[in-house]
């Protein structure tokens, strides 16, 4: 097996040429058109502000069929049917992978997810490029991830504003200190950490522990990545996390409802 140095830095080279492509089809008009037939975003910040407020985690389940770290993770794949299962067990909102080459996702896979419930969805996709804010408002999504380390501070803020300005909420992604601080410049106050180092895929709940805390008490918190069991939720909880990005250990479990009861402890 060929181990990547750096596998962001060959996902998003990758990401760029499938942009060219795709914008010489589609262009930004033409998602304008589209834009006007769908439904207007679902308030991805406010239903995790509404569940912390409730005192309950704000669980984001994730729907992945594979990824470069976990290979084939899910065969028996029905987005529509998972999103029902994760609303039925508790979720408060959810992220669908829709890169192709690298987590066999898809555009397809959002909407329907989005379509068989209420839930508030994420799109998760490297986002690189203004034409992705307007390809990501066009398929329904109510939120997008900005990577920091996928970026420099003026993009980020110019796909923020953008991003913003088609009422979509931003969730930014940190893995260190440096990407924290560059990440509080922005105006988003949901701050993801990726406990995930995207570079080498090495996974450690301690990478929230060490930069949760000096999170402005103003942000939400969301932990991303290699959450697994109830008492991982826990312990996140005691270090000022609100929010919970879970995929992998909730889309190996046969029955979704019942994982996502057992990760909340409601089971
Ligand atoms: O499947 P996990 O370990 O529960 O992780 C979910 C989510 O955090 C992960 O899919 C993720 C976090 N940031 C990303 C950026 C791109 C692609 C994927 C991700």
């Amino acid at each position: 097996m060929v181990i990547e140095d750096d596998i962001l830095a060959k996902i998003c080279a990758d990401k760029r040429l499938e942009i060219a492509r795709r914008q010489a089809v589609t262009s930004i008009e033409e998602l304008k058109r589209q834009i006007k037939d769908v439904e207007k975003p679902r308030g991805f910040g406010r239903a995790l502000m509404d569940a912390a407020a409730a005192g309950r985690p704000g669980l984001i389940a994730e729907i992945k069929k594979a990824s470069p770290s976990g290979g084939m993770i899910r065969e028996h794949f029905d987005p529509a049917a998972l999103a029902r299962a994760y609303a039925a067990g508790g979720a408060v909102c959810l992220s669908v992978l829709t890169d192709q080459p690298y987590f066999d996702g898809s555009p397809e896979h959002l909407k329907a997810a989005r379509a068989a419930v209420k839930l508030p969805v994420l799109r998760k996709d490297f986002i690189l490029d203004p034409w992705q804010i307007y390809e990501s408002r066009a398929m329904g999504a109510d939120c997008i991830l900005l990577i920091m380390s996928a970026l420099t501070d003026d993009e980020a803020h110019s796909l923020e504003e953008l991003a913003r300005a088609l009422d979509m909420d931003v969730l930014v992604e940190v893995h260190d200190e440096a990407e924290l601080q560059r990440a509080l410049g922005l105006q988003t106050l949901l701050i993801g950490i990726n406990n995930r180092n995207l570079k080498t895929m090495v996974t450690t709940l301690e990478t929230t522990e060490k930069l949760s805390c000096t999170c402005p008490p103003d942000r939400f918190v969301i932990s991303e990545s290699g959450i697994k069991t109830h008492e991982d939720v826990l312990r996140l909880r005691k270090v000022c996390v609100s929010g919970f990005l879970v995929g992998e250990s909730l889309m190996r479990r046969a029955d979704v409802t019942a994982a996502v009861h057992e990760l909340l402890g409601t089971g």
